[in-house]
C-alpha cells in the first residue's frame, strides 16, 4: 500500500540549529551534527545557490549516514526562525603569512551583520561565534545582539586543547582517548595552554615529558592554525573546527554540562572585567552555565592578562571600524 505523506508530516519538532556562512567550517559542522543525529541544520550564505547546493548534498546523503535530520540550504533569514542555536562561521579565513587579528577589518562587519539578522529570527538562540579574530568577533557579535552574556561563546579552547591533546599524545605514542589537555586565554599567540592540568589518565603531563619537551608542544599548539595555514596554503583548518563547534554545540542541545574551554564573558573571574576570553565553563542547555576558576600560578595568571590586553585592544580597534546600534 502506498504510503502517503502530508505537509503536517515533514514538519519537524527537532532542535534546530542555524549555520551562517556554509564555507569549509560551516557545512563540515553542518554535517557533522546530522550523523550525530542531534538536530535539523539550516545552512545560510550569502552565495546563492551554494547552500542550496549543500543542502542537497547532505540531504542525499542521509540515507547512507542513517539519521533523520532535516537540511535546510537559503540565503533568507527567514529561513533560520526559531533556531535552538546559531553559529557564524562568515568571514574570510586567512592566507598564509597573515595573523588572525589581519581578518579583524574585513570579519567585523560580516559578523555584526550576520550575527544582528540572524538573533532577530531567533531571540531565545544560542549564539557560538566561530568567526576569527575569535575573541574580538565574539565580543562584538555579543554588543550587536544584546544577548544575556551566558548565550554568547566563542569557540577557540576547545580546538587549542584538542591540537595540544594530540601534540602530547604523537609525542608519547599512546593512545590520545587518556590525554586531556586544557588551553585558556585568546585564540592567537598568546593563548595559554596548562601543560600542569593536562595529563594522561590523570596524571599530569609535568610528569611524564622534560620542560623543553613540553614547552615545544606548547609552541607547536599556539601555532597550529598557522602550520595549517601554511601546510594548505588556501584557506584554514575545518575539520578540527567543526568538531570542536560539534562538542560544544552537544553539550548545549543535550544539557550535557561538559567541561569546556569557551571564550565566555568574565565579571571579575580571574582578575577580568568585561571580556571575552578562553576560560573553564560548564556549557548547558543556557549556554555557559558557570565559569571555573582555576587555581592559576602568578606565570600562568600573567600571561593571561596580556592575553587580555592584545583581546582589549583589537576590540576597540574593531569599535572604531564598525557601527553597533
Ligand atoms: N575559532 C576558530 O578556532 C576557527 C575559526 N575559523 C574562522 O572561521 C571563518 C570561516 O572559515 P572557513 O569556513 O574556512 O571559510 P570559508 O571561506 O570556507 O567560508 C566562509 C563563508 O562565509 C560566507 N560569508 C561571507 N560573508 C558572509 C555574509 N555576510 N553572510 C553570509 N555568509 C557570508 C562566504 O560566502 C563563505 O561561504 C574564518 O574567519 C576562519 O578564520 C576557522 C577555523 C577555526
Ligand atoms: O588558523 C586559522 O586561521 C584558523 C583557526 O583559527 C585555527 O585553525 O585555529
Amino acid at each position: 500500500m502506498p504510503i502517503a505523506s502530508t505537509s503536517s508530516q515533514l514538519v519537524s519538532s527537532s532542535p534546530r540549529v542555524t549555520i551562517v556562512g556554509a564555507g569549509k567550517v560551516g557545512s563540515t559542522l553542518a554535517q557533522q551534527i546530522g550523523e550525530k543525529n542531534l538536530a535539523d541544520v539550516v545552512l545560510l550564505d550569502e552565495v546563492e545557490g551554494l547552500p542550496q547546493g549543500l543542502a542537497l548534498d547532505l540531504m542525499e546523503a542521509k540515507g547512507i549516514s542513517q539519521h533523520s535530520r532535516q537540511f535546510i540550504g537559503t540565503t533568507n533569514y527567514t529561513d533560520t526562525a526559531g533556531s535552538d542555536i546559531v553559529v557564524i562561521t562568515a568571514g574570510q579565513p586567512r592566507k598564509p603569512g597573515m595573523s588572525r587579528d589581519a581578518l579583524l577589518k574585513t570579519n567585523a562587519k560580516i559578523v555584526v551583520e550576520t550575527a544582528t539578522n540572524a538573533i532577530a529570527y531567533s531571540p531565545d538562540a544560542i549564539l557560538i561565534v566561530v568567526t576569527n579574530p575569535l575573541d574580538v568577533m565574539t565580543s562584538l557579535a555579543w554588543q550587536a545582539t544584546q544577548l544575556p552574556t551566558q548565550r554568547v561563546l566563542g569557540m577557540a579552547g576547545v580546538l587549542d586543547s584538542a591540537r595540544f591533546q594530540a601534540f602530547v599524545a604523537m609525542e608519547l605514542g599512546i593512545s590520545i582517548a587518556d590525554v586531556r589537555a586544557i588551553v585558556l586565554g585568546s585564540h592567537g599567540d598568546l593563548m595559554v595552554p596548562l601543560p600542569r592540568y593536562s595529563t594522561v589518565n590523570g596524571v599530569p603531563i609535568t610528569e611524564l615529558i622534560d620542560t623543553t619537551t613540553i614547552e615545544r608542544l606548547v609552541e607547536r599548539t599556539r601555532k597550529g592554525g598557522a602550520e595549517i595555514v601554511e601546510l594548505m596554503q588556501t584557506g584554514s583548518a575545518y575539520f578540527a573546527p567543526a568538531a570542536s563547534t560539534l562538542l560544544m554545540v552537544e553539550a548545549i542541545l543535550l544539557n550535557q554540562f561538559r567541561l569546556l574551554p569557551v571564550a565566555a564573558y568574565l565579571q571579575g573571574e580571574y582578575g577580568l572585567h568585561d571580556i571575552f576570553i578562553g576560560v573553564p565553563t560548564l556549557l548547558g542547555a543556557g549556554g555557559v552555565e558557570k565559569i571555573l576558576e582555576l587555581q592559576l600560578t602568578d606565570t600562568e595568571i600573567a600571561a593571561l592578562h596580556l592575553a587580555a590586553q592584545e583581546v582589549r585592544q583589537n576590540i576597540e580597534q574593531a569599535r572604531s571600524l564598525v557601527k553597533i546600534s
